[in-house]
């Protein structure tokens, strides 16, 4: 965060006091009365935590309250409150208790004097608990903290977020889930989950990975104009439409099926015949002008897609080829790997693979090599355990990325694609957790393999596999249960939906 940190004080120092969480609390007040329809007559409780996230929901909160919402704050700290905040509310004639609801932290809204008198400020507010409050509440809004938290959340904060979780209410979290780690998505305690997350200025990177997204709920980014100023170089990508129609290779004139790239695939088994079907089955929709396929399930694969050159002679024998699938359904098969991981040309190693390939000779590849494992595949190269990949997804992307020297695709409910020299690393923003079927993840590698034929670079193989399949599933699926076949069939509505956008 502190690339945002950095970008927010070249803007404060150019614009008035208060100008950036007036624009702030002016986005979040209106998404509040988006989300509650009618505002005058609603019941608002603010989560309050001492630092400018409690002043983005104070500002919003009086806002809501001159429109007629009966505003409550609740403080955690009522000395250390932001006083610009709290007296704005006090303006708008909301009520403001204490985290314990008791008297004594407790406060008027209607009294006068800075945040640090408010706790000497005898109590005209409701007597009832923090938590009777946000039981009754239409909206809570989460201001507890922002990206100034650090660790899990503290108990008296745990304690609110815990009331927020069990109320009816919509909550609303400022600028992320309290709770959640701004910068790498990782939820290591109790944390805020909320509805909606009104974000500024930009996405944060746990607003984008899982399992922080899940917190998330959808996400609203409100523009404070730190665009201007944010440097280049952000920590995360996500690439869109426009940028992924660009990626795709599409024939021209000259084109022909080898100047299109012949695409390789050394998959499947005696056990696993499907897997080289399925990722013959994405390969021959990632753009590649021929798919060969070597291994023992060519009877399978050319019953199901005759179009495929078939080979039981292994590798290097197939023919040429412009990049190299190899892993899916592989078994105990490592010569095969061994030999394509030594081929000068892309290759992309998924599943089986990814145990079977000597990561010396991955390491010491000279063309691009790009890597697809799921958390529990990640995990064991790595050595740690697959809940540490789950909670840590960013870092575990890049680690893998570097260890090999690869570019590493890391798939999952948040798919992630990392390039071994740094730089942002891409964040895939489509697909449905219906992917999470058998067999779809043979079909990403023969299509990313295929674009990886094609000519596309591994980062971009990877992440516009990625982005297609994720919309292939979503169109396969529309709600109902898919097979890993059905999204290979969907490909090409994808391809269309991005291409002729
Ligand atoms: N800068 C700008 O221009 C703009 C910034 N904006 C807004 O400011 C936010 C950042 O504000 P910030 O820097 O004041 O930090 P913030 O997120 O409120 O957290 C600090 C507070 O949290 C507390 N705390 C920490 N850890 C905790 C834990 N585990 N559990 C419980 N509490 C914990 C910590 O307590 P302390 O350690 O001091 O005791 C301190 O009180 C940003 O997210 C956005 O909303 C917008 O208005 C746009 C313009
Ligand atoms: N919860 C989820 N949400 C979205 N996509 C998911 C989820 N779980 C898995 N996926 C996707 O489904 C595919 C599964 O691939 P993989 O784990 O390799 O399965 P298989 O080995 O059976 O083919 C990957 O593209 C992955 O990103
Ligand atoms: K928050």
């Amino acid at each position: 965060m502190e690339t945002v940190r950095t970008a927010e004080r070249e803007l404060m120092a150019r614009l008035p006091d208060g100008a950036l969480m007036q624009r702030a609390a002016a986005g979040l007040a209106a998404a509040c009365a988006d989300l509650l329809g009618r505002v005058y007559g609603s019941r608002v409780v603010l989560l309050v935590g001492s630092g400018d996230n409690g002043g983005d929901a104070l500002y919003a909160g009086a806002r809501l309250a001159r429109r007629g919402a009966g505003v409550t704050a609740v403080l955690l700290a009522p000395e250390r409150a932001h006083a610009g905040g709290l007296g704005a509310l006090r303006r708008a004639a909301g009520r403001v208790v204490g985290a314990g609801g008791d008297a004594g932290a407790a406060a008027s809204a209607g009294a006068t004097g800075t945040a640090a008198s408010v706790a000497s400020v005898a109590s005209v507010a409701s007597s009832a608990s923090a938590e009777e409050l946000i039981a009754r509440a239409d909206l809570v809004v989460d201001g507890i903290v922002g990206i100034g938290g650090k660790g899990g959340l503290r108990p008296d904060a745990e304690a609110l977020a815990a009331a927020a979780g069990r109320a009816r209410a919509a909550v609303v979290a400022v600028d992320l889930p309290s709770g959640v780690d701004a910068d790498t998505g990782e939820v290591r305690g109790a944390a805020v989950r909320a509805d909606l997350t009104v974000t500024f200025g930009t996405h944060k990177p746990g607003l984008l990975i899982d399992p922080a997204r899940e917190y998330a709920g959808s996400v609203r980014l409100v523009d404070i104009g730190l665009g201007e100023v944010l440097p280049d170089g952000a920590e995360l990508e996500a690439l869109q439409h426009a940028d992924v129609a660009r990626l795709l290779p599409v024939p021209t004139g000259e084109s022909d099926k080898y100047r299109r790239g012949v695409v390789g695939i050394a998959a499947g088994s005696d056990r696993y015949p499907g897997a080289a079907v399925l990722a013959v089955s994405g390969a021959l929709r990632g753009g590649a002008g021929a798919v060969r396929y070597v291994g023992p399930a060519g009877d399978a694969v050319i019953a199901r897609f005759p179009e495929t050159l078939v080979s039981d002679r292994g590798p290097h024998k197939a023919g040429r080829v412009q990049a190299w699938v190899v892993g899916p359904g592989a078994g105990e098969d490592a010569g095969t790997v061994a030999e394509v991981v030594a081929a000068d040309v892309p290759v992309l190693i998924d599943a089986d693979g990814l145990r079977l390939a000597d990561a010396d000779a991955v390491r010491a590849r000279t063309a691009p090599t790009l890597m697809t494992p799921h958390a529990g595949e990640a995990a064991a190269l790595l050595g740690v355990a697959r809940e540490e990949v789950e909670h840590g997804r960013l870092a575990a992307a890049r680690e893998l990325a570097a260890r090999y020297d690869a570019t590493v695709l890391l798939k999952g409910s948040t798919t992630l694609v990392a390039d071994p020299a740094g730089g942002a690393v891409r964040v895939n923003p489509t697909g449905t957790a219906w992917l999470a079927t058998a067999g779809s993840g043979d079909v990403l590698s023969g299509l990313a393999g295929s674009l990886l034929a094609a000519g596309l670079s591994a980062l971009d193989a990877g992440s516009v596999g990625a982005y297609l399949h994720g919309l292939a599933g979503r169109f396969a699926a529309d709600g109902a249960p898919v097979g890993a076949h059905d999204v290979a069939d969907a490909i090409r509505r994808a391809w269309r939906d991005v291409y002729l956008d």
